[in-house]
């Protein structure tokens, strides 16, 4: 499906990506690192949000980089870590702007895009939220509304950069279930960026491990992943157990007293 080939990208003079290879064939793929590695950096190059330098990025064989704006937001949604929208728009409008891509421009959005609008914020849990302005909204309810937005899109590949910042314990379960119910029902391939790696393991199929620009492996089995990668990724210590069948990986205590 999605297959990036070594892609290279800078800011001015300072190279960010560096060589970046990887492929996720279906489900959900987590990209974890270290603040500052090029997560982001990364997911807006796949999402044409900025250009890479060099590199292929292809989606089921197309290269998305020499596409129209409007075909490549049919294929990729992408969720940004920050936004802001500044006009007074109601929830109800900011998500039915998700579907854009799908609208005819003279015709306007139609009634079918607005029942899909209901059914996505009742199943995000914030049909509530509709009428409300999304300026006067919570840092977690605004998180939520972008996460709707995206869902609406419908796009094949949906981008998500950290789609648990700013939300409560149960809502980041809650997000990371939606979005794994509709890749498993709706057949989507999903890549999003995590900082907690039981997350990851809970949600995620494959972990592409990524430090200063670089991609750590190539396909990374989240089953393969062992302390030794997060010693290389994180510069600490973790202790790896299987609760009730799940993975899980905690810090080492004694070990991050030695750090201080
Ligand atoms: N607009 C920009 N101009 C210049 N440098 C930037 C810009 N955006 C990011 N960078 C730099 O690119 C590098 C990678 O940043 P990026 O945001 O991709 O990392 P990240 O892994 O997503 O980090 P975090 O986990 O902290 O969100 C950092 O060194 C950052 O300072």
């Amino acid at each position: 499906m999605l297959r990036i080939e070594n892609i290279n990208f800078n800011y001015g003079k300072n190279k960010i990506l560096n060589d970046c290879s990887f492929k996720l064939d279906s489900g959900i793929g987590c990209i974890l690192g270290p603040n500052g590695a090029g997560k982001s950096t990364i997911l807006k190059c796949i999402s044409g949000i900025v250009p890479v330098k060099s590199g292929s990025i292809t989606i089921d064989g197309e290269k998305t980089t020499q596409m129209k704006y409007k075909d490549r937001s049919r294929l990729i949604s992408y969720s940004p870590q920050e936004f802001s929208i500044n006009f007074p728009y109601t929830v109800f409008e900011v998500v039915l702007m998700g579907r854009n891509p799908h609208v005819n421009f003279l015709a306007g959005p139609s009634k079918k895009d607005e029942q899909k609008v209901t059914e996505i914020l009742n199943l995000l849990k914030i049909s509530h939220l509709k009428d409300k302005e999304f300026i006067s909204l919570s840092g977690g309810q605004k998180r939520l509304v972008m996460i709707a937005t995206a869902l609406i899109q419908d796009a094949k590949l949906m981008i998500f950069d950290e789609p648990t910042s700013f939300l409560d314990y149960k809502n980041q379960y809650l997000v990371l279930s939606v979005i794994e119910k509709i890749s498993k029902e709706m057949n989507k391939t999903v890549l999003l960026s995590l900082h907690d790696p039981n997350l990851a393991f809970l949600f995620c199929d494959n972990l592409f491990l990524m430090k200063n620009g670089k991609i750590l492996s190539e396909i990374a089995d989240k089953n393969s992943v062992c302390p030794e990668n997060f010693q290389e990724l994180y510069g600490i210590n973790t202790k790896f157990a299987d609760i009730f069948g799940q993975k899980v990986v905690l810090p080492d205590k004694d070990y991050l007293k030695t750090m201080i």
